[in-house]
């Protein structure tokens, strides 16, 4: 029996043949993007063919299947020569295909298959390769006079074309989506760090029409590379060879790190990059240190419900950040929720409202729902009610335009429930409690930015 993916199903290898090569003429490449309903069409199609050939298994399995086998190419192309793959009998079949199928819009990452060697089912190592990191510095020129327009044409390789309102502060809102900034499909995004908030990011920038192929991310550990090759997103060890290959690059390690990972790219940093840094409380001064002169840097504090496109984002520019590279990075990351600009002191701030903010509602939702349990209500339908409780709430005090306290008082009918649970709350001091817990973390992201700079 071939065991390259899944033995429960006893998938043979004529079969998982004919069920790859359904896959590549249905262009499967284009499902990469992980999106459930385009995927959903795609694997129904593939079941009628399947059945027209003879063989009935349901769309779950073929689901199940094709994960299996990805989960296997990426295994591969990570670690060609684990010994583990060498059991992963009949694997070797399965390559080639895999790969036309999997290597779609990746030029730069090449990966190839070495079709000359022995086919043994043992023993073999694979011959995908990743391509190798820049070797020269192409660091910038200390006196280079490149015009704005021409950095950011060369940044996106193309067009810039503006909107009919331009994203001013005051006009922000509106303005965020009315500006249309044409990004050339080859505009490359990198990410270094590949943890919760690099991939709440890339979650969000691919929600648009961004290609996956056009995002690299790197980490020291395999741990968490994974979830972005389930998206497409192309992945490496190496952090020089991300700015090298990448436009746009975000710095999204532990403030800790910052300063280690920046002496690390510094030298490959270009005037063809945007640098931007989403660690809590490293200030554009610090950063602009540790890059070289002129270096466009973004400051940049997100949150964590990017993933779900519901952020609240907040930059601030460098001393060498345009107006076009600020239109630039909203219109790369306007899906990812609502995106400001602002002055540096308001980073911080935002990071105790906002960044940090998610938590204490977090918090809260759970305090919700351990007060239902404890009146008797069963925890998972608790939890559920608890969430959605928070979302309805946020969203109608987002869309309505009004202020919390006149939401507040529509629910509170005099004598009756809302306002004894309010009174219970005031006399718990949440509020104090809530305006406290902002304020330490807003001077504890100041703290930080403190730390990093003592650290150069
Ligand atoms: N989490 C949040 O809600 C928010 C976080 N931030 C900021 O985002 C930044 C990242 O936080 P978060 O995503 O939560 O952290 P995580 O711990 O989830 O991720 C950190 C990532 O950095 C990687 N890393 C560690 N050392 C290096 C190195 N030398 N080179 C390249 N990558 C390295 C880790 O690699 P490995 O996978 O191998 O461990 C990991 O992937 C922080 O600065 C934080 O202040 C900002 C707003 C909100
Ligand atoms: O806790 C932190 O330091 C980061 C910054 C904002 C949210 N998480």
């Amino acid at each position: 029996m071939d065991d390259s993916g899944i033995k429960k199903q006893n998938w043979d290898i004529t079969e998982t043949e004919v069920f790859l090569d359904i896959l590549k003429n249905l262009d499967m490449k284009k499902c990469r993007d992980g999106r459930k309903v385009r995927n959903h069409k795609v694997f129904t199609m593939a079941y009628n063919k399947m059945f027209a050939a003879g063989y009935h298994r349901t769309v779950d399995q073929l689901k199940f299947r094709w994960k299996l086998l990805k989960s296997t190419y990426y295994k591969v192309k990570r670690d060609p020569n684990s010994p583990a793959l060498n059991k992963v009998n009949g694997w070797f079949r399965y390559e080639k295909a895999m790969v036309e199928i999997m290597d779609a819009e990746q030029s730069v990452v090449e990966v190839e298959v070495n079709h000359s060697r022995n086919n043994s089912d043992d023993g073999e190592t694979s011959s995908l390769h990743w391509t190798q990191p820049c070797e020269e510095s192409t660091s910038r020129s200390p006196d280079a006079t490149t015009s704005d327009t021409e950095t950011l044409h060369s940044r996106c390789g193309g067009r810039l074309v503006e909107g009919p309102l331009a994203a001013t502060q005051e006009n922000n809102v509106q303005a965020q989506s009315m500006l249309q900034v044409k990004m050339e499909p080859q505009l490359k995004v990198g990410f270094i760090g590949a943890g919760n908030m690099a991939f709440g990011i890339a979650k969000g920038i691919l929600s648009g029409d961004f290609i996956p192929g056009n995002i690299k991310v790197s980490a020291p550990s395999s741990r968490n590379l994974d979830k972005f090759e389930e998206l497409g997103i192309a992945v490496t060890h190496s952090n020089v060879e991300v700015v090298c290959w990448s436009d746009v690059v975000f710095i999204a390690v532990k403030p800790h790190l910052i300063y280690v990972v920046l002496n690390e790219i510094s030298r490959y940093v270009t005037d063809r990059h945007i640098v931007v840094s989403v660690a809590a409380g490293v200030t554009l001064a610090a950063l602009e240190q540790l890059l070289p002169d002129s270096s466009v840097i973004i400051r940049l504090m997100p949150n964590l419900p990017c993933v779900v496109q519901e952020g609240a984002l907040l930059f601030a520019r460098g001393s060498h950040a345009k107006q076009e590279d600020a239109n630039l990075l909203r219109s790369l990351l306007h899906r990812c929720g609502l995106v400001e600009e602002g002055p540096e002191d308001w980073i911080d701030i935002h990071t105790g409202l906002s960044g940090s903010g998610v938590a204490f509602v977090y918090l809260f939702a759970e305090a919700l729902a351990e007060g239902a349990v404890k009146m008797g209500m069963p925890s998972a339908l608790a939890n559920t009610i608890a969430s959605q409780t928070v979302l309805g709430a946020g969203r109608l005090l987002r869309d309505s335009g009004k202020h919390p306290a006149q939401l507040r008082s529509e629910v509170c009918t005099p004598g009756g429930t809302t306002i004894f649970g309010l009174h219970s709350l005031e006399q718990g001091g949440v509020r104090a409690a809530t305006m406290s817990a902002v304020e330490s973390a807003t001077n504890r992201a100041k703290e930080l930015g403190l730390k990093s700079t003592a650290m150069k």
